[in-house]
């Protein structure tokens, strides 16, 4: 396993559109959407709708017979699979839900690729109808940062992350494309590498003020791009390592040879 955990958005990152929208335009209820859009919550809404669509008998099946025809870059799947060959640690975190995802990902067959997915929980209830949960209860608490909608922040997770692996030294890339990915950014450390997606809401973010990002910023366009900018700073960071792993050597080596110096040359003789 190499030093790497690279945590991926979903939407519009993983695959090319939003799931939320991409289910409820295909069945049928883009017009419910907007008209309920302005009167709740996302994530409320998402729960909504999958009342609304049970009760016009519209099936589970339904619903995954849609996600798996999601658009997806031909790119993506092979920049997944490599950077998991090459050692990383993937992770998602993601303001869709668990049933979305899970269902995408198994019939890509990429699921066993991440170690973790964080997201609002998704289930088929006894009455087969689809339930979306938020992340965190805001009924219960506010998570209390403002820039994150309040069923997930982002940062909030990225801050448990950094805490799991801090003792190990471990580095992360994050790719993201939405507003919700902004505060993540935020909180990312000066050897981790941001990867916004250009000119999408957390492109046009971060553009707004890119020194108060710590890591390295390095754009991506499309799936070609992702995997291009994604291989070459999974190579960059292990050149890196392999370096710092000579240069500790050397010093050990320099270490050992001073200490042999130091020794008296001549053994005391006793009296
Ligand atoms: C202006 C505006 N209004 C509402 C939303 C909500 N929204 C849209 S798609 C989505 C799922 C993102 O999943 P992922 O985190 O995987 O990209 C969410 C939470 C938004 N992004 N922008
Ligand atoms: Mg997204």
């Amino acid at each position: 396993m190499s030093g790497i955990v690279v945590v991926f958005d979903f939407d519009k990152t993983i695959v090319d559109v939003d799931s939320d929208n991409w289910v409820i335009d295909e069945l049928g209820f883009t017009d419910l959407f907007n008209r309920l859009l302005p009167t709740m919550p996302w994530n409320s809404l998402m729960d909504r709708m999958m009342m609304e669509l049970h009760s016009h008998g519209k099936t589970i099946q339904d619903v995954e017979r849609v996600l798996r025809t999601i658009p997806l870059h031909p790119r993506v799947i092979p920049a997944i699979k490599a950077a998991h060959a090459l050692g990383c640690d993937l992770r998602i975190v993601s303001d869709a839900n668990m049933f979305f995802i899970e269902t995408i990902l198994n019939h890509l067959g990429i699921r066993a690729y991440f170690s973790e997915i964080n997201t609002n929980p998704g289930y088929v209830n006894e009455e087969g109808r689809l339930r979306i949960l938020p992340y965190h209860d805001f009924n219960k608490a506010s998570h209390g940062c403002t820039l994150c909608p309040p069923n997930m922040c982002k940062g909030l997770i990225i801050d448990r992350i950094q805490e799991s692996i801090s003792q190990e030294n471990k580095r992360i890339i994050y790719l993201g494309d939405g507003s919700g990915d902004y505060c993540p950014s935020l909180r990312l450390k000066e050897n981790d590498f941001m990867m916004p997606r250009k000119n999408f809401p957390v492109w046009d973010l971060i553009c707004k003020d890119p020194s108060v990002i710590k890591a390295e910023i390095n754009g991506w366009s499309d799936g070609e791009e992702l995997e291009q900018v994604l291989l070459h700073l999974i190579n960059k960071i292990s050149i890196e390592e392999k370096a710092h792993l000579i240069s500790s050597d050397c010093k050990l080596q320099t270490l050992s040879v001073s200490a042999l110096e130091s020794l008296p040359k001549v053994l005391p003789v006793r009296p």
